[in-house]
């Protein structure tokens, strides 16, 4: 589907009310009992119960259709459930941000202004905070050299590659100093061999901040060298049909070539092929509301 480019999520909460008790004191997003049904009727999203605790990376894996943007979408508050509720930061909080727990989101586009140089790009975030000068210069040094791009920031939009037009759209990002991170595939649009690059990079950034992740994406391989976990939705209506802990070596920090060859990485592989080939199947069939823990 066509992405817009929204602004910075800067929603309040619909509805203040008792957090869904079985949530846990660290869960950074809920989904509780989560549907969305659009206006033109149709049932993107049904009952889907999701945690994502501090500091994990997950990814959100399934066939077009299934739903993944717009549960990112609610996850950032540009959406509102049909029916459930959307918890952010534990049992007390229902709303997107304060000024110290805050999120932002990265599109399949990188999004940036084509008449202002990557500093400039990246820096508009804090600008639109009013954040003082000297303090927006370092978040802004600090993010470009996170991603590789320190010596391009004088460089416009059309003069960058598209990974790195993506390398300046992650620095907008983590310039805000997100604790929660929204990726809605960012890296579809890129070739293998600098998406690897980007995810390799992507997943150090996220070992060394502390920083949540999700990550929406349709591509196995991206997702078990990636996450923490991986979620895999169906669709019609889209629903969540397992949930994959990735507990390979390098679970805590770095993963290197050698993990995208290992036995462990093929197996993991192997696992979601088989959930995504029931997820086909049972959009074929109807569907079935069964959910695998691995
Ligand atoms: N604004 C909207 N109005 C009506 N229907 C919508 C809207 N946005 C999404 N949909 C529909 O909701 C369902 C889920 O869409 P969504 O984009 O969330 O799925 P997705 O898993 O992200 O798909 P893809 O991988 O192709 O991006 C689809 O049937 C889609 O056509």
């Amino acid at each position: 589907m066509k992405r817009d480019d929204h602004p910075m999520p800067q929603l309040a909460a619909w509805e203040q009310g008792a957090a869904d008790p079985a949530s846990s004191i660290d869960a950074v997003l809920s989904a509780q009992r989560v549907e969305k049904t659009y206006r033109n009727g149709t049932r993107a999203l049904d009952e889907v119960k999701l945690e994502i605790r501090r500091g994990e990376f997950v990814s959100l894996l399934g066939p077009s259709g299934c739903g993944k943007s717009t549960l990112l979408k609610m996850f950032a508050g540009l959406e509102e459930p049909s029916h459930g509720h959307i918890r952010w930061w534990g049992k007390n909080l229902a709303t997107v941000g304060t000024p110290d727990r805050t999120l932002a989101m990265v599109f399949q586009e990188a999004t940036l202004m084509p008449w202002a140089s990557v500093q400039q790009n990246v820096r508009l975030p804090l600008d639109l905070r009013h954040m003082l000068r000297t303090e927006s210069d370092a978040r802004v040094q600090e993010a470009l050299k996170l991603v590789g791009l320190d010596r391009f920031q004088g460089a416009y939009p059309r003069e960058l590659s598209g990974g790195m037009q993506m390398r300046a759209s992650i620095a907008r990002a983590l310039a805000t100093q997100p604790n929660l991170l929204l990726m809605d595939e960012p890296f579809g649009a890129l070739d293998e061999f600098t998406r690897n690059k980007l995810d390799a990079d992507l997943r150090k950034i996220w070992s060394e901040q502390d920083l949540t992740v999700v990550f929406v994406t349709h591509s196995i391989y991206e997702a078990v060298y990636l996450s923490s976990r991986v979620v895999v939705m169906a669709a019609r209506p889209g629903r969540v049909i397992a949930d994959v802990p990735i507990e390979a070596p390098g679970a805590g920090g770095m993963r290197d070539d050698a993990f995208r060859i290992s036995p462990e990485f093929m197996g993991y592989c192997k696992i979601l092929s088989d959930y995504l080939t029931q997820a086909n199947q049972e959009n074929l069939e109807g569907g079935s509301h069964d959910t695998a823990h691995h």
